[in-house]
């Protein structure tokens, strides 16, 4: 019997626990059917389409994750691949630390990938791993803005608000999921960094640590608000036609 180490796998964290306020009321937007299936059975799929990853922990909404390990059981989903389902928390911080928990010790690399980003294609999922396992400890996929951004002095809703500034739209770039990270660095960003953050690439900055960007995809959306949906919705019956699934 051989005493090599077992070689060192890659999970995907899919925080799965948000309300969905701005997609408007009805179930926990994760839940909710994109063409007849949930959104949350797509971004699972979405990593599970990597061969690399071998473990995908979902985290569901609190009172959801009864539910959610139904619809794992209901759906058709990759073999090679083990699948956890854990509580979430109040934030979505909360959330993935909730998943991180729940790694197994052999996970090497970790990928956090939003539920509400469901289309995200597996080059995309690729790259960010191959970019891991590269060596980098914090790797971002995203994508170059199409409209020209302004800095402004904010203001209650409806007035007019004050620009201070318009940043070089060329030295910008809209983030996206899955973000990839060294275990090791993204565990210790978690346990650090306090405080409100819209992603975990920004937690490891706090770190000090080096974060860098590969291509993202317009694909990779997240479905945020009612239009997304039907835009999403568009996505599947074009791949439909052209990929015949
Ligand atoms: N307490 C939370 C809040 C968010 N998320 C997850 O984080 C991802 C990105 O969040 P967002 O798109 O903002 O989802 P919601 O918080 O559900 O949206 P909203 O702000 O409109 O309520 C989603 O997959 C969402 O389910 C989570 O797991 N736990
Ligand atoms: C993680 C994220 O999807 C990267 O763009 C984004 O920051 C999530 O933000 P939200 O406010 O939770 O939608």
């Amino acid at each position: 019997m051989s005493d090599a180490a077992p070689p060192a796998r890659t999970a995907a964290v899919i925080p799965a626990a948000g309300r969905g306020v701005r997609l408007g009321p009805g179930a926990p937007k994760a839940l909710r059917a994109l063409n007849g299936t949930p959104m949350l059975i797509h971004a699972v799929r979405a990593m599970a389409a990597s061969r690399a990853v071998s473990l995908v922990v979902v985290v569901a909404p609190p009172e959801g994750a009864a539910e959610v390990k139904n619809l794992l059981d209901a759906h058709a989903l990759p073999e090679r691949t083990d699948y956890l389902v854990v509580p979430g928390g109040e934030t979505r911080q909360e959330s993935v630390r909730l998943g991180l928990d729940a790694l197994p010790d052999d996970i090497a690399t970790v990928l956090v990938h939003d539920a509400a980003r469901p289309l995200v294609p597996v080059d995309t999922v690729d790259a960010v791993i191959e970019a891991v396992r590269d060596g980098a400890v914090a790797v971002v996929p995203a994508v170059p803005l199409a409209d020209t951004v302004k800095q402004v002095e904010p203001r209650e809703k409806g007035e007019p608000e004050p620009v201070l500034a318009t940043p070089d739209r060329a030295a910008l770039r809209a983030v996206q999921t899955p973000q990839g990270f060294a275990r090791d660095t993204l565990l210790r960003a978690h346990r650090t960094v306090t405080g409100n953050v819209t992603d975990d690439a920004s937690m490891v900055e706090q770190l000090g640590e080096p974060v860098v960007v590969v291509p993202g995809h317009e694909e990779a959306f997240k479905v945020t608000r009612p239009l997304d949906l039907v835009l999403a919705e568009a996505v599947l019956a074009r791949r439909r036609v052209t990929d015949g699934f």
